[in-house]
């Protein structure tokens, strides 16, 4: 079957832990990696209760007193981590229409005067005052290490899906205290103002691995199959969605798909839509060019099967050069985020925007 997905397979985690199934889900997440690079996951090991947990403050969350919001504005940190109200970011010059906290797992900066600016990329989240939202920071903290911690197990059977031994990504990340993850909890309200439907417009995913989390019932989620139609994929409870994105891609001879996805908004007079993704980093001092992978002969057949991947309609992507991943990273978050790169970073920030702050920034 030449594969063109009509929809987003679901895979049943708990097949993992019995050695009997555990080869049926290595070969449905092989299908998944090279010809749809979406997937669902249920039976996961993250505690549903835990998850419901934050679902409940999400709402709260975005209803703090605008300053109490203004407080920890993404600007404020050399890390880009914090909040971004609505109508900042553009995906393909439309507007998208999201709010949206990032957060991310505790980390102490690595970075000293002299050392490497893109290692200034990681340090603590900002939070929001805790009177105003008791026990939300331990909530999304405990949240974001129990994905990480699936998402390191997720790391080893995609490399058993490629043909290659449990560890062989390994190498692309550090010892868990030098390692940072980051996860946005995002707001998209029904567009009633405009005629516009863009959520978030097309594109694709920088890193690995993203882990979402769908927070409300609503749809709009839509991933786009290789012959260039939107798929929806909508929220099944219980389930990450799960998607693999440029990094990977390149490291994997696209052998693994970076797929273009997209989120309409809610109808007009609709409740908003929240979801909450999980972005996995590799390291920092990654250089992804010097380490593209050999694969058995019998796995690339496979991508050959697959057939190319059609232009998609989606924002183009910088390539991975010889600089190491925190480099790339960086360059990706100051053109996204002018106003903080030209404060934290301010020789980038020149570089790259020699005439000042433009009026429409890419969020991608
Ligand atoms: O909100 C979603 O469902 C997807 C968000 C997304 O694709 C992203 O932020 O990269
Ligand atoms: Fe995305």
């Amino acid at each position: 079957m030449a594969a063109n997905f009509s929809s987003v397979p679901i895979l049943d985690f708990s097949l993992v832990s019995d050695p009997l199934t555990k080869p049926a889900f290595i070969k449905q997440l092989q299908d998944a990696l090279i010809n749809v690079g979406f997937l669902y996951l249920k039976n996961h090991p993250v505690p549903l209760r835990d998850v419901d947990s934050l679902i409940e403050y999400i709402p709260r969350l975005f209803d703090l007193p605008q300053e109490a919001k203004d407080r920890i504005v993404m600007a404020n940190s050399p890390h880009f981590l914090g909040y971004n109200k609505l109508g900042m970011e553009f995906t393909k010059g439309e507007q998208d229409y999201r709010e949206q906290f990032d957060f991310a797992t505790p980390h102490e900066t690595q970075w000293k005067p002299g050392a490497p600016e893109h290692i200034r990329l990681w340090g603590p989240a900002q939070w929001p005052d805790e009177n105003l939202l008791p026990g939300f920071k331990a909530t999304m903290e405990r949240y974001l290490l129990e994905v990480q911690e699936l998402s390191y197990k997720f790391i080893a059977l995609i490399s058993e899906a490629l043909g290659l031994p449990a560890n062989a990504l390994n190498k692309f990340y550090d010892r868990n205290e030098l390692m940072q993850h980051r996860g946005k909890v995002v707001k998209y309200p029904a567009n009633d103002e405009s005629s516009s439907d863009q959520g978030v417009g097309p594109h694709y995913d920088a890193g690995f691995l993203t882990f979402l989390l769908q927070a409300s019932s609503h749809p709009g989620l839509q991933v786009q199959n290789l012959s260039g139609q939107w798929i929806d994929a909508p929220p099944i409870p219980g389930t990450f969605v799960v998607n693999f994105g440029k990094a990977i891609e390149f490291v994997t001879q696209g052998l693994v798909r970076a797929t273009s996805h997209r989120v309409l908004s809610p109808p007009a007079g609709s409740t908003p839509r929240y979801s909450v993704p999980f972005f996995q980093n590799i390291s920092l001092n990654a250089r992804l060019a010097n380490e593209v992978m050999d694969f058995p002969p019998e796995v690339l057949r496979l991508k050959e099967f697959r057939g190319d991947l059609v232009k998609t309609d989606s924002v183009n992507f910088s390539e991975f050069d010889r600089e190491p991943s925190g480099k790339v990273n960086l360059i990706g978050r100051v053109k996204s985020h002018p106003d903080v790169a030209e404060r934290h970073y301010p020789d980038l920030f020149k570089q790259y925007f020699p005439n000042g702050i433009p009026k429409q920034v890419s969020a991608y």
